[in-house]
């Protein structure tokens, strides 16, 4: 008999709160629930503070789920949200307490890389960018918050499940002189996830605070494109030390790309500036250059908004087949011609003490 959802909540009634009172379902605590095939799936949405008292409570409602008929995997998410702020203290005389961004331990700087458009090539400009940092020396780690189409694992070549030894901190994984964690790593492969707000905030909090990232020089941050909720969350959680904004020159990517200057403007991100990407193409065969969406439409836009150009990357099927077989074209060939734009960015970003 197939387990159905009325099944799986009767069983989590069973389950109380810590301290006792009522049961999960009724505290609301019970986000997304999904029982298909046989899997049970749901987030438990704590106070942070109450977290560690919900260890038990998780491993009980574990326990009860499996006991109902049909049961075959139970996979439970906590995530912990901050509790409401207490009123501000205005006795004279008191330290202000920090409040905004905040650094992330152990990492000195960081940098976004963000497209307003999707399928511009922010991803590809992000794994080689990080690998080009790698090159120069620094310390590079890679956060793929692409919620949507996470694609770090496959173009650093990384795959499997990241280990947590102690339960509590995720191990990166390693590729091309670069740390990475994905959230792609974090959910199943060809799963459509559909995040909710608080699960898309603890899991971008997750990653930044608790995946053993090692002392690093620069984090760069692959964001989904637009202007959405990881970006806003990101720039609110922590202190981004910069954005650099991808685009194709097509007029309808610019006009995007021009809101995501805004956003980060906004939230006082520095732009760090602009990269055209899929600039121009060189036929391989006749060495003929075409401009296929158009050329110089980034430039002119990065000037308009006083924004610098950081370079234009061409259409080329080598980047290509580099970052889509799993080692960027800046590690596979990193004097071609191909790698140049890149590397130059690189040393740019380190020549101005931002990366
Ligand atoms: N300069 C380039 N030359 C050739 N192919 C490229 C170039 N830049 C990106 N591509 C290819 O275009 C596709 C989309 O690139 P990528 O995944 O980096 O885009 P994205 O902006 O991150 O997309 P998404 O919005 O889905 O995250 C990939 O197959 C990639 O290999």
């Amino acid at each position: 008999m197939a387990a159905t959802r009325d099944a799986v909540l009767e069983a989590l009634k069973s389950i109380h709160v810590p301290g006792g009172g009522t049961d999960i379902v009724a505290a609301g605590v019970v986000r997304a629930l999904d029982v298909s095939d046989g899997v049970v799936r749901f987030v438990l949405e704590v106070a942070a503070q109450e977290a560690e008292a919900y260890g038990t409570i998780k491993d009980a409602a574990e326990a009860a789920v499996k006991r109902v008929d049909g049961v075959a995997a139970v996979s439970i998410v906590m995530t912990a949200h901050a509790a409401k702020a207490p009123p501000p203290d205005l006795k004279p005389g008191r330290r202000a307490e920090p409040d905004g961004p905040q650094p992330v331990p152990g990492i000195a700087r960081i940098i976004a890389v963000a497209s307003g458009k999707g399928g511009v090539g922010k991803s590809t400009v992000a794994a080689n960018l990080a690998c080009a940092l790698a090159a120069e020396g620094r310390r590079v780690g890679l956060l793929d918050a692409d919620v949507y189409g996470p694609s770090q694992p496959r173009m650093l070549g990384v795959s499997g499940r990241p280990a947590s030894p102690d339960g509590k901190t995720i191990l990166p994984m390693r590729n091309h002189g670069v740390t990475m964690m994905s959230i792609g790593l974090m959910t199943n492969e060809d799963q459509a996830v559909v995040w909710r707000g608080p699960m898309l905030m603890g899991a971008l909090q997750q990653m930044l605070t608790q995946v053993q990232w090692g002392a690093l020089d620069v984090l760069i941050v692959d964001l989904p494109p637009g202007t959405g909720d990881v970006q806003l969350t990101l720039c609110q959680k922590a202190k981004i030390d910069g954005a650099v904004i991808v685009s194709t020159p097509q007029d309808v990517a610019l006009l995007d790309a021009r809101k995501g200057v805004d956003m980060f403007r906004q939230l006082n991100t520095p732009i760090l500036g602009m990269i055209e990407n899929m600039s121009t193409h060189i036929c391989s065969q006749c060495g003929h250059e075409e401009h296929v969406f158009g050329h110089g439409g980034v430039v002119a836009e990065a000037a308009k908004m006083g924004v610098p150009l950081l370079a234009e990357i061409p259409l080329d099927l080598q980047i290509r087949l580099a970052a889509d077989g799993g080692a960027p074209i800046v590690v596979t060939q990193p004097d071609g011609p191909q790698a140049q734009g890149f590397r130059h960015v690189a040393r740019q970003l380190v020549e101005a003490g931002q990366a």
